[in-house]
């Protein structure tokens, strides 16, 4: 049975106090440092592509990497797996701390270092083979395990996905034959099918309609409840709707960085300000 309230029963804010100290909200308390930056720097040979990046990437956010073509978005990302040293004339230095380690140092186990850190493209990278085998490819690569626990972890990355109800019944069909969207989410089935820590997404919806970018903008919002993702998008609507921190960038270096709404209402910097009110350039 509902019972209707009586105004007598509403509550009346307390009277503000005319004189002492002003009342303190309890601030929320900030989710702990999954991955912080410390004076990281980065050369493409001679080209300094990233100087003295100080950042904090909080634990199960969405942290979205904006600014304009060319400012180093996807230098930073590249930076958390190390991918970049597959290129001899590229390097990064400064610290990058991942649970207590800077995964920098030479003695990182990069192969480690990318089952914890998983990277979703822009293009979706279904590999040639059955949509089963694109989900199990990742977990063959660290562990050894049996069909069995296999089809369960293939079935819960493909849910978690939300990918399972479309492709339940042609796992053996090959991941290249489905629509853009499901691809880019197999993509992220394989990453997650790994249980990486943190996934890096290099602008996940660039090549998707609306439709498929909605789907996976809302799987963003469901994944963060269990990893922390980073995320490079020129979508400023996308940016502002999926992500709780936002850091602009400006030719390699970080000019504002806050939690999202901060950022899009009241950024403290006037190039943020023209960038995310299309006024840049
Ligand atoms: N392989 C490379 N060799 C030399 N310079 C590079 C290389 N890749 C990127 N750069 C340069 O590094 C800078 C940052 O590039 P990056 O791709 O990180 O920018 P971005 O912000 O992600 O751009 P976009 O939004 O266009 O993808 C640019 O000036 C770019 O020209």
């Amino acid at each position: 049975m509902i019972t209707a309230i009586e105004p007598t029963q509403v509550r009346t804010p307390a009277p503000v106090p005319t004189s002492g100290p002003a009342p303190v909200a309890a601030a929320a308390k900030p989710e702990p440092v999954r991955i912080a930056c410390r004076n990281v720097d980065f050369y493409y040979g001679d080209f300094h592509g990233l100087k003295s990046i100080n950042l904090d990437f909080r634990d199960r956010q969405v942290t979205a990497l904006i600014g304009p073509s060319g400012c180093g978005k996807s230098t930073l990302l590249r930076t958390f797996n190390r991918i970049y040293s597959l290129y001899p004339e590229q390097r990064a230095t400064g610290e990058i701390i991942l649970d207590g380690r800077n995964i920098l140092a030479a003695s990182t186990d990069v192969n480690e270092l990318r089952s914890r850190v998983g990277m979703v493209f822009q293009k979706p990278t279904p590999f040639p083979m059955s949509i089963y085998d694109n989900v199990a490819f990742g977990i063959r690569l660290n562990q050894r395990i049996g069909r069995a626990e296999m089809d369960v972890r293939v079935e819960e990355a493909l849910r978690k996905a939300a990918l399972w109800t479309e492709v339940k019944d042609k796992l053996r069909q090959s991941g290249m034959g489905l629509s853009g969207g499901q691809q880019q989410r197999l993509c992220i089935a394989r990453t997650i099918a790994q249980k990486p820590e943190v996934i890096l997404l290099d602008e996940p919806t660039s090549a998707l309609d609306p439709i498929s970018t909605g789907k996976v903008e809302e799987l963003i919002d469901q994944l963060k409840s269990e990893f922390t993702i980073v995320i490079v998008t020129h979508n400023m609507q996308q940016a502002a709707r999926i992500s709780q921190y936002t850091a602009f960038m400006y030719l390699g270096e970080v000019i504002e960085f806050g939690p999202t709404n901060q950022i899009f209402m009241t950024p403290t910097k006037k190039q943020t300000h023209d960038y995310v009110t299309g006024r840049f350039g």
